[in-house]
This record gives C-alpha cells, sequence and structure tokens, in this order.
C-alpha cells in the first residue's frame, strides 16, 4: 500500500542542540500508530515538524507522494495533513454544531457572511451531524462550550480536525487532562474514526496506548530507538531502559 505520509531522514536542531535525529517514519491509510517516549525525547518537535510549524534542519515531508517540506501549515492541511486543534481555541459561547459548521465553511472556502446561514444548507447540516455523531457529541450538539465537560471539548477539538477531510490526523495527547471517568468516552470516540484514516497520536497515558494501537513508535534523545508491534514494546530492553520498564513491571504483577 502506498504511504499516505511519509517522514525521510528529518533532523532539527536548536542551536547546537539536536533534538530530532535522522528520524524516519511512514503511515499507510488505517494506521493507528502511537508516538511514545520521556518528556524532552523530542515528539512534540517531530509534530511541528511534520505539521509545517517548524521547518528541519534537513530530511523531507511527503503527503501521498508529494514533496511538502517547503510547504506552510495551512498549504498542508489543504493536503490532508491535519493536527487536532487546542481547547483553548474553543469559544465558551458558541456550541458544537456552531464550531463545526464553521470549520466546514472555512474548509469550502466561504466567507464569514454565510456563516449565520449555515443552518439552512442541509449538506453542511448533514456533514456537521456526520462528525458529531463520530465523536459521540450529537447530543450536545447546541450545547455552549462552558457547560460541556472537559473530556467532550477535547472531542470537539477532534470534530474541528475532522470537519477538514484529513487524510492524516495528528492527535498531541487526547486524553491529557481529562478525568479518568471520562476517558471511555474518548476511546469509544477513538475507536469510531474512519477506517481508512490514518492516525498518528503521541500520549502519555499507556492504558490508552496499549487499547488504541496497532503500531508503536518510540523516541529517545530525538531518536526512533522502537518501531513495531505493541505487544513487542514492553519486551524491548532498550525502551524499557528509556521510558518504560515500571510500566510493564506493573502490568506483569497487575
Ligand atoms: N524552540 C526551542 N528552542 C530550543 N530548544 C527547544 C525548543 N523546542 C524544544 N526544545 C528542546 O527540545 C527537546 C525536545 O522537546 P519536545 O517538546 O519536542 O519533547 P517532547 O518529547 O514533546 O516532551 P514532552 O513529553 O515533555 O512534551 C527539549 O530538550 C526541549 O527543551
Amino acid at each position: 500500500m502506498t504511504a499516505v505520509l511519509e517522514v525521510s531522514g528529518l533532523n532539527k536542531s536548536f542551536g547546537g542542540l539536536a533534538v530530532t535525529n535522522n528520524v524516519s517514519l511512514s503511515l499507510e491509510p488505517g494506521d493507528r500508530t502511537v508516538l511514545i517516549g520521556p518528556n524532552g525525547a523530542g515528539k512534540t518537535t517531530f509534530v511541528n515538524l511534520v505539521t509545517g510549524n517548524l521547518s528541519p534542519t534537513s530530511g523531507t515531508v511527503r503527503v501521498a507522494g508529494e514533496d511538502v517540506t517547503r510547504l506552510s501549515a495551512s498549504e498542508r492541511v489543504r493536503r490532508g495533513l491535519v493536527r487536532s486543534f487546542q481547547v483553548t481555541r474553543l469559544f465558551q459561547d458558541m456550541t458544537p454544531e456552531e464550531h463545526v459548521a464553521l470549520a466546514i465553511l472555512q474548509r469550502q472556502g466561504k466567507t464569514g457572511r454565510m456563516f449565520g446561514h449555515y443552518a439552512a444548507m442541509a449538506p453542511v447540516m448533514e456533514e456537521v451531524r456526520d462528525i458529531l455523531g463520530t465523536l459521540g457529541l450529537l447530543p450536545l450538539a447546541e450545547t455552549r462550550v462552558r457547560e460541556i465537560a472537559y473530556g467532550q471539548q477535547r472531542l470537539l477539538e477532534i470534530a474541528l480536525a475532522m470537519a477538514l477531510r484529513p487524510k492524516i490526523l495528528l492527535l498531541d495527547e487526547p486524553a491529557a487532562g481529562v478525568p479518568s471517568t471520562e476517558t471511555a468516552r474518548i476511546e469509544q470516540a477513538l475507536d469510531r474514526l474512519p477506517a481508512d484514516l490514518a492516525v498518528l497520536m503521541i500520549e502519555h497515558d499507556m492504558d490508552l496506548v496499549f487499547r488504541f494501537a496497532k503500531r508503536v513508535v518510540v523516541l529517545a534523545a530525538g531518536t526512533v530507538i522502537f518501531d513495531g508491534d505493541p505487544r513487542a514494546v514492553t519486551e524491548n530492553a532498550e525502551v524499557r531502559a528509556a521510558y518504560l520498564g515500571s510500566y510493564a513491571d506493573a502490568r506483569r504483577h497487575a
């Protein structure tokens, strides 16, 4: 199968500090890959290089075969490389329905003047309901964000990314800050994402990692030290030494 995202030999240094060392990684449609690693391993930097928020010192990023290394973040979004939004960018007085409709209209290049009339646009409303349904947010479609639980606000971030029709979805710690009573809801919503979407997630919650991932990539000091089956990761000596030892022991004794 053709890679939808292909990162080759990516390097990034800040001053003298090499933060990304010759990282290569490719994703195919339907991939569910989680990037893990200790604090400061370079996970966020890597995602910023992929999205175009940072420029690499060397290396290439390709989306569906096209070299996008020199393209801006918004040009990459138009090609289907989308990162989930941040809760801090949600409008507290707007509803999920309004947020998603606005994102769809933006994708379609329609102006703000059209926004007030979105409810009359059947295809937009159909897409809004479809996306909110996937993320389990339909019952809250018309509730203001300020009245919605934090975990569901995080799901709305993913809904907004879905409104941009991604081929590759980059999720930055979707369960961070979410109370444990709400994480099951996040897991269920992630399970309902389209089967052909390629997902790359950064996550620290190892229970979520092992439930979601079909593949795990481990970064340590900017270098990929493991790329493969989640079942093999906890037994890998280098990964245990760098990161996972205590978690693997806890699982074994549980
Ligand atoms: N703009 C910058 N200038 C200088 N150093 C930076 C910059 N951004 C990141 N770094 C350094 O690069 C290293 C990797 O940081 P990064 O945030 O990518 O790691 P991370 O794996 O995402 O960590 P965490 O899990 O804590 O979020 C760190 O040592 C950090 O201090």
